[in-house]
């Protein structure tokens, strides 16, 4: 199969990670036959600093052309402040919406050998299993007005919804609880915002499309403490984009890190974005220490949702199971024990996994 791959590293330790992702993928490519072309471009603080803009038109053109998109991560202290219109977010931020990925997929399933790597109790997380779809393109992060007024004494932000991008993202979220265990959770704040109140009649009104899933409401706050005491009762989780920002880095702890979660950013057909969840990590940047594990997950979830590699999307996740399976970790983990790794080491093991194709043959049980 030949693809054509745009790669946006970013800053931070973006590049750091997508050499990883590209090194995996060049080794699936010749295991499997494959020809994956890698086209680079700039976002971002590293394209402000080039180009005077974070999301350059040469970039934007590039992944409207791309077969699929890897997003490394964006921003950090330097470009943090500047102006709204320089601000890196808006790379990120414009990437999506200029390619329409409305729905980001964000699975949050840990690996056994990772149980002991969470703050909470082992028993309580051993099988947790949830998608959470977060609302990409519309919401807070992308209503006008924003700006500060009155001498900037006055801030104003804007939650800005329209009817269509609430149905699109909902009726994604029953189609998915429908292929898993058809328990569908929605979350807003409908004790409060009209937003909510709009997103829960949708909700209800799909309900009756798909008499097969359970939906349940949850306000955010409730939600937010409910993940972390009862996540077992989870399957797939809807909700806007600042809460599904927000609840996603948070279910993080279960898996044991914030560098372990890949995404998928999505439309209905056409070209998707494949990112991490976590950010430039500017604290670590350079330092060879990041954990690549969530980027390489996400060249998995994009062999598997763009080309249809099934088979070989599960060779990475096994690979990476046994990696971790064999001891090795990066230091976010925080795991005493076993073989403490960089960057650079750990990929090296998931190489090595995926070519000697398997020391024990068990399909990965927690990530396939
Ligand atoms: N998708 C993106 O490009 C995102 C970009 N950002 C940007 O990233 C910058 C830093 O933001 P923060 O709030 O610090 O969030 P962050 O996600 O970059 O980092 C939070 C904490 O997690 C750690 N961490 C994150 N990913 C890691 C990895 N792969 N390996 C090891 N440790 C990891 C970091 O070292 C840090 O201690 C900001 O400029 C922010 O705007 C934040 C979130 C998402
Ligand atoms: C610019 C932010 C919205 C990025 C972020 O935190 C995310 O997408 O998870
Ligand atoms: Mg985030």
């Amino acid at each position: 199969m030949k693809k054509n791959i745009v790669l946006l590293p970013g800053d931070g330790i973006g590049p750091e990670i997508m050499e990883s992702a590209k090194i995996v993928l060049n080794t699936i490519a010749s295991e499997y036959n494959h020809e994956f072309t890698f086209h680079e471009h700039a976002i971002g603080g590293n394209a402000i600093d080039r180009f005077n803009n974070p999301l350059p038109e040469e970039t934007i053109h590039a992944c409207v052309a791309a077969d699929a998109i890897l997003l490394g991560a964006v921003g950090g202290k330097k470009w943090d402040n500047n102006p709204s219109h320089l601000r890196p977010e808006k790379g990120l931020l414009g990437i999506r919406k200029a390619l329409g990925l409305f729905a980001n997929l964000r699975p949050i399933k840990g690996f056994k050998s990772l149980l002991h790597a969470s703050p909470l109790k082992e028993e309580k997380i051993s099988g947790s299993d949830i998608l959470i779809i977060r609302e990409l393109t519309g919401g807070l992060y992308f209503g006008t007005p924003s700006e500060r007024r009155e001498n900037g004494d006055i801030v104003v932000d804007t939650l800005y919804y329209e009817r269509h991008e609430m149905e699109r993202i909902i009726e994604k979220a029953f189609q998915s609880a429908m292929q898993r265990k058809k328990l569908l959770t929605s979350v807003d704040k409908a004790n409060v915002l009209e937003s909510s109140r709009m997103w829960r009649e949708i909700v209800d009104e799909k309900a009756s499309v798909y008499p097969e899933v359970e939906v349940e409401h949850l306000l955010v706050d409730a939600a937010a403490m409910k993940l972390i005491t009862e996540p077992n009762h989870f399957d797939v989780i809807v909700t806007e984009n600042l809460f599904g920002d927000i609840l996603s880095d948070e279910a993080s702890v279960l898996t044991g890190s914030l560098g372990m979660l890949p995404s998928a950013s999505i439309r209905t057909d056409g070209v998707g974005l494949y990112e991490p969840v976590h950010g430039s990590a500017p604290d670590i940047a350079g330092k060879g220490i990041a954990n690549p594990l969530g980027m390489i997950l996400s060249t998995a979830m994009m062999l598997r949702h763009s080309f249809g590699l099934e088979q070989e999307a599960a060779e990475i996740e096994k690979a990476v199971n046994e990696t971790l399976e064999q001891g090795y970790h990066t230091a976010d983990l925080q795991i005493k024990d076993g073989k403490l790794a960089g960057t650079k080491e750990i990929t090296d093991a998931v190489i090595e996994n995926l070519t000697t194709k398997s020391i024990s043959n068990s399909i990965c049980n927690m990530y396939v």
